[in-house]
């Protein structure tokens, strides 16, 4: 006997469609039906990835055949989930934090390995962003060692607790124009302390939500070094627009930053990547200027950023001046013309640039636009 087409069509008038409240057919979700004897092969669109989903459908098709066209076929249903469905799933497993009123960019400052100068680099940024006129405000969760109290030299002091609107408020330390928090702030500086996760993520959602920010054009994150549970208990606390990630040409540090990139491009996270800075890039001795020795190889970080399609944000070479600074709590962008200064300057011209970019290519829900490009080359200056 030969199925006839048309009863197994109208038998998939009793299967409810994946999405909306429709039948498969008045939905135009069945692409196809062929049969073969007493086979019946139907090509039937799922609007729900998940395997439950689509297992589900599949067996409402098989009792629908059996039931209302022929008991005894032999059915193989395709499920076929379009892209457009796939899309919209992984936004929707997203975890996403609550946006933060007055916060216009939040960046979180990554590296895949420990020791290559992210919490350098974060503090030269947020000073540089602060000179181009930016309200910068710089959150140190860098639990395995805060430095950021030693490189703003306020080891000293402690937030104060403000009211605002009849609630308790940590008020920042500021210093060099950047109002700042520190991981370091909540246990003394010789008081050892082991930051397991729920106690870490509950002093960064303070350090971040329960303080007195006021308005900030950047809420710079420096973040732990690797890819774990408070990079993604960050992302649950805050809606971060992007993310910097430094390394170092070594090939270590940057299979460790390749495993940075990959974790911020998770469905589930999926932060835009601003760009990569690459730190110790070369050393040059004060007497000889001229002179660059490529002591952990030579443009690693320059071709990641080319293999993996993300921005460079530029070279900072290895200079005693650097690490000199950061020690006396002046980051070395502070300077006045020299060339380090001017180098970890345009790292920061570099990234506002990457944001704007960034900005214009996303829904203005997901990233808030940044209003000018003080300070930014005027080449390519635009405002948003
Ligand atoms: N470009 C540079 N030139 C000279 N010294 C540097 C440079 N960048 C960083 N350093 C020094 O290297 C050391 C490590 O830097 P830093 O603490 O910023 O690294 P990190 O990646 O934040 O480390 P971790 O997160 O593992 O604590 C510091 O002593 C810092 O002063």
């Amino acid at each position: 006997m030969k199925y006839d087409k048309s009863q197994i069509y109208s038998s998939l008038k009793h299967v409810q469609a994946t999405e909306g409240d429709q039948n498969l057919i008045d939905a135009g979700h069945v692409r196809n039906i062929q049969v073969f004897g007493d086979e019946v092969e139907v090509d039937v669109i799922s609007m729900n990835p998940t395997l439950q989903a689509k297992k589900k459908l599949e067996v409402n098709i098989l009792k629908a055949v059996h039931e209302h066209a022929y008991p005894k076929a032999k059915i193989k249903v395709n499920v076929i989930v379009p892209e457009e469905a796939k899309q919209k799933a992984a936004a929707q497993q997203q975890i996403r934090g609550e946006e933060l009123p007055g916060v216009k960019n939040i960046i979180a400052v990554a590296s895949g390995k420990g020791g290559v100068g992210k919490s350098t680099l974060t503090a030269n940024l947020a000073v540089s962003l602060a000179k181009m006129g930016f309200k910068v405000g710089l959150v140190d969760a860098d639990i395995y060692g805060p430095s950021m109290p030693i490189m703003f030299d306020v080891v000293n002091e402690r937030p104060s607790s403000i009211e605002v609107n009849g609630k308790k408020l940590m008020d920042p330390v500021e210093a060099h124009g950047v109002k700042m928090l520190s991981i370091g702030f909540f246990a003394g500086t010789d008081q050892a302390v082991v930051w397991r996760g729920p106690m870490a993520t509950k002093a960064l959602n303070q350090m971040i939500r329960d303080s007195h920010w006021g308005d900030l054009d950047f809420m710079l994150i420096d973040l732990p070094p690797g890819t774990g549970d408070i990079h993604l208990s960050l992302v649950q606390a805050v809606p971060v627009t992007g993310a910097v990630i430094v390394s170092t040409p070594q090939a270590i540090a940057l299979s460790d930053a390749r495993k940075g990139v990959a974790m911020f491009g998770m469905d589930s996270i999926n932060v835009p990547v601003l760009g990569i800075v690459e730190n110790m890039s070369y050393f040059s001795p004060e007497e000889l200027p001229d002179n660059k020795y490529y002591i952990f190889g030579k443009s690693g970080a320059k071709n990641l950023t080319e293999e993996l399609k993300v921005p460079f944000l530029g070279e900072v070479p290895l200079v005693q001046s650097v690490r000199e600074a950061g020690d006396v709590g002046r980051p070395a962008v502070m300077q006045e013309n020299t060339p380090i200064a001017e180098t970890l300057k345009k790292v920061a011209q570099n990234m506002v640039e990457s944001l704007v970019e960034r900005n214009e290519n996303l829904p203005p829900t997901e990233a808030v636009r940044i209003t000018t490009m003080a300070g930014c080359s005027p080449k390519k200056e635009k405002t948003v």
